[in-house]
């Protein structure tokens, strides 16, 4: 198969490799040279613009747009436009609002597809999970694409029609944060409680048998090897919040009471007054572990 990738920032490029890695031809672009250029080294080919890589691609195009949510999406839907039509397919891999990609998918003359990407920049070796939304045959034409980019074939799948990937994506962010939030309250407390210990070791101890073991616990058990016991120069600051921000608004809107995901949101709100919490610095570190986000540091 022949796939288009647009946007080769921390996780185009991973989609570029293991599409490569699987066998298939890769044609990519960026508004960033240095990226077509890296990409291009690895197998790829470049292209010099949105509408030359629809050219590239002839007909019957399959294209993945790994760009960030928002204005970037549609800005690459409006200039691929004119070369688009109903046998052309066009993944949205981003973080995208689902309702935006219910709106594309209606304004959009090739089927299109919602794909919520999880697993993050540390996740590449692996592979990610991918929970799709739209129609049925697009997602079984682009099965031997999502199985390179997922873990493999249990990697992904067909949520159900357009939005549904990125609404379930939605959602899985907000467990997300609720998930940080209550190993960063654990740790608060064995920081500052009765003993003098090495977290580390507890989160390693933890990853081994415990009920609580899982990936995010590791990347703490790597927070604590790389930054220190007290978490170093890590500010109390956690960016990011707008996937959160809708999964709130969504259980508001079906009068789902979810506190802990609210919660876990309020208190990145929160962070922002930088009262030097110990459980928001995790957060923050744990966001640098498995989606390279910058970590604001103290000065
Ligand atoms: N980093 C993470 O942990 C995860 C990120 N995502 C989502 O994946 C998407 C991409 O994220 P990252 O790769 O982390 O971002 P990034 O900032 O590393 O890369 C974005 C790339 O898109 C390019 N770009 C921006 N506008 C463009 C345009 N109009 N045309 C062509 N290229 C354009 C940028 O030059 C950059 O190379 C976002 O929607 C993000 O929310 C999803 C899951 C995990
Ligand atoms: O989707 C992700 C992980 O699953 C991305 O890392 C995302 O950026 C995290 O959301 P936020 O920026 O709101 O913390």
């Amino acid at each position: 198969m022949e796939l288009g990738v647009i946007g080769l920032g921390r996780m185009g490029r991973i989609v570029v490799d293991r599409v490569l890695e699987a066998g298939h031809e890769v044609v990519v672009f960026d508004i960033d040279e240095k990226s077509v250029a890296d990409a291009a080294e690895a197998g790829a080919q470049p292209a010099s613009s949105i509408a030359d890589l629809a050219a590239k691609l002839g007909s019957e195009k399959r294209i993945w747009l790994m760009v960030p949510a928002g204005d970037p999406v549609d800005a690459a839907l409006d200039e691929l436009a004119p070369s688009l039509d109903d046998d052309d397919i066009v993944v949205d891999g981003g973080n995208s609002y689902f309702e935006d990609s219910v709106r594309r998918a209606e304004s959009t003359d090739a089927a299109y597809l919602d794909c919520g990407t999880s697993g993050g920049p540390a996740g590449a070796e692996l592979g990610f999970s991918l929970m799709v939304g739209g129609p049925q045959w697009a997602y079984d034409e682009l099965v031997p694409v999502f199985d390179a980019v997922a873990t493999g074939p249990d990697g992904h799948d067909r949520m159900g029609p357009a939005g549904s990937g990125h609404y379930v994506k939605m959602v899985h962010n907000g467990v997300e944060y609720a998930l940080m939030q209550t190993y960063g309250e654990g740790f608060e407390l064995l920081a500052n409680g009765r003993y003098d210990l090495d977290l580390e070791s507890v989160a390693n101890t933890w990853n081994n048998g415990a009920v609580i073991r899982s990936w995010l616990l590791e990347l703490c058990e790597e927070a604590f090897r790389e930054e220190g016991n007290d978490l170093g120069d890590v500010a109390d600051r956690v960016e990011g919040g707008s996937t959160g921000t809708w999964t709130v608004q969504e259980a508001l809107e079906q009068e789902v009471p979810i506190p802990l995901i609210y919660q876990s949101l309020a208190e990145r709100f929160g962070s922002r007054a930088d009262d030097g919490r110990f459980s928001r610095r995790l957060a923050s570190r744990l966001r640098y572990g498995f989606g390279r986000h910058d970590v604001p540091r103290r000065t």
